[in-house]
């Protein structure tokens, strides 16, 4: 075997031993999904040179210890001399800032590591590669962008926040089989009865879904025909702020809060630190986010049965592209990621 196969088959070895401790800190980092808003879900492991996991934490809370800092918390006290020749690997780039606790990169320099490596770097733009800048200039080596894709993925909230100045938008809405979304209403017709598209299963998604986002909209349109609640009743956890687009408040529930166009109540989500918002429809509401390119994911369900002369559904956006595809009973749920993206 020559030289350069033999330095490669080392690179081989590395690249997957990196990423089975990074599938670790990705799995860690997601027991921060519910309290590190609106902070980034991050997971770290630290490794020691034979191959044993001594230590790993998560951001559990805003405003609390990082998740480097729990991981080296969690190093017990005979462990402590194998850090020198440790590896500590973490989600997302070592913070480089003082926010509300002190920065990590520092922290991994003292605790004084053999080698460092992240998942991706932290798109907020007071780190941005300043953390592992500041440790290479320690003279501890960096490696970057293991796993990146998913390390991205699983903050795609945080970036469109941080890199967008806004949300981070869901568009969703269920459909028949012959893509309507309600039946249709003759002019002045009032009560129509909504379209019962989602099974018993499907609605505690939708639930779910809910108490995972920071706020849900809906058309005025939608507020007159649906009466809607738009709560979370099928599952726990918090509700989302309700809010409605109108040019008329005039005879909307007090629980919403109305808006009359997109940028002012995008602006007022932002300011208000909610994360990401569900855009439930109708037609009319959705289609205006889709023409403005407003959007990052999209969740379509679909039943199996049609109805005649309904409302349209929306037209999937040309750069919608599918990441998933599930089937529950007799509907689909399909997710689309916005192809301009860092996905
Ligand atoms: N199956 C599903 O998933 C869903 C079905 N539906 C169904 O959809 C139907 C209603 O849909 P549709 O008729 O398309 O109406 P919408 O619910 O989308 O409401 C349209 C109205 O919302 C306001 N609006 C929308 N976009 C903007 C904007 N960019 N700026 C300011 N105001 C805006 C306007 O109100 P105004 O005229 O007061 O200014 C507009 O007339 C209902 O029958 C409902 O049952 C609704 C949601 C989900
Ligand atoms: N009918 C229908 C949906 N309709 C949406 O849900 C709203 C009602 O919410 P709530 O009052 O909280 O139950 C309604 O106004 C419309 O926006 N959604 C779905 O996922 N599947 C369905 O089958
Ligand atoms: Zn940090």
């Amino acid at each position: 075997m020559d030289k350069q196969t033999d330095a490669s088959l080392l690179d081989d070895r590395r690249r997957a031993l990196d990423e089975m401790y990074m599938r670790r800190c990705l799995q860690l980092a997601r027991g921060g999904q519910w309290y590190a808003k609106p902070n980034p879900m991050v997971g770290a492991v630290i490794v020691s040179a034979d191959g044993r996991i001594i230590g790993e934490g998560y951001h559990v809370r805003c405003g609390e210890a990082h998740a480097e800092v729990n991981a080296f918390g969690s190093v017990r006290a005979a462990d402590e001399r194998l850090l020198a020749e440790a590896t500590i690997y973490v989600s997302l780039e070592p913070c480089s800032h003082w926010g509300k606790t002190p920065p990590c990169a520092d922290l991994i320099v003292k605790k004084g590591v053999r080698r460092v490596v992240c998942g991706c770097v932290d798109p907020y733009a007071e780190v941005r590669g300043r953390g592992i800048e500041r440790i290479r200039q320690a003279g501890i080596p960096v490696t970057v962008g293991v796993l990146e894709r998913e390390c991205l993925a699983l903050n795609r909230k945080f970036i469109v926040v941080s890199n967008e100045k806004r949300p981070y938008i869901i568009l969703k809405w269920a459909q028949t089989a012959n893509h309507k979304i309600a039946y249709a209403r003759s002019a002045g017709a009032v009560d129509v009865e909504p379209l019962a598209l989602s099974s018993s299963f499907t609605k505690m998604l939708v639930h779910k879904l809910r108490a995972e986002n920071g706020a849900i909209l809906v058309g005025r349109e939608t507020v007159n025909a649906d009466h809607p609640r738009l709560n979370v009743r099928l599952w726990s956890g918090p509700s989302p702020e309700r809010l409605v687009l109108t040019h008329n408040a005039e005879g909307v529930p007090s629980w919403f809060k109305c808006f009359d166009n997109i940028g002012a109540m995008l602006d007022y989500l932002y300011a208000n630190h909610r994360q990401s918002l569900i855009v439930e429809g109708g037609t009319v509401t959705l289609n205006s986010f889709i023409e403005r390119g407003l959007w990052d994911e999209i969740r379509v369900e679909t039943a199996s049965f049609t109805v005649p002369n309904g409302v349209d559904a929306p037209e999937l956006p040309a750069n919608a592209t599918l990441l998933d595809k599930k089937f529950y009973d007799k509907n689909t749920i399909c997710q689309y990621v916005n192809q301009c993206q860092i996905l």
